[in-house]
């Protein structure tokens, strides 16, 4: 058997033409959350502002669902001259190689809408980690793919 393994980091976003959109009722993530807080007027919790980042909050690479598409694509595209009988199994992280901290994210989403949100203090979740971000060489040298889209 012959696996290539696709390593998403944090994906977001939606198709571009606005068909889809947040398709859960009860998001746990973050720009979930930060939807729901919007549409409900609440107050969004940055969980956790204590992490060794630049701000104190979290920080994570997050990919456009449009570029994740690109790479499934080139990935099946490429597939034979990747995963080879010599070399079986590859595995390719796709992210932007930049992070983002929780309140930049914030404020990338209150560039955008109408309303700025609250945002409210609270402590780390269990078990979470301060995070981080990946560079895309080796999805560019094997898939020929870099992200295209960025937050904004
Ligand atoms: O209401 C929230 C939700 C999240 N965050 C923060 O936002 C950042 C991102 O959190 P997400 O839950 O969106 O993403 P994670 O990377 O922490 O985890 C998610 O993505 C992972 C893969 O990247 C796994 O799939 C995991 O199960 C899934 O929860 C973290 O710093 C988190 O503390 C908040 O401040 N408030």
């Amino acid at each position: 058997m012959r696996v290539l393994s696709l390593r998403y980091f944090n994906p977001v976003g939606s198709d571009p033409g606005l068909r889809t959109g947040l398709q859960l009722k009860r998001p746990s993530r973050a720009l979930g959350k930060l939807i729901q807080a919007h549409q409900a007027r609440t107050a969004f919790s940055v969980t956790g502002v204590n992490y060794p980042t630049r701000d104190g909050t979290g920080i994570r690479d997050y990919v456009h669902v449009w570029d994740l598409a690109a790479a499934h694509i080139a990935a099946i595209e490429r597939f034979d001259t990747i995963c080879t009988q010599a070399q079986r199994a590859a595995a390719v992280n796709l992210g932007t190689g930049n992070g983002t901290t929780v309140r930049e994210l914030c404020a990338a989403f209150n560039n955008v809408v109408s309303t700025p949100l609250k945002t409210v203090d609270a402590g780390p979740r269990p078990g979470d980690v301060a995070g981080g971000y990946t560079p895309s060489d080796r999805a560019e040298e094997l898939l020929g793919w870099t992200p295209k889209l960025s937050l904004e």
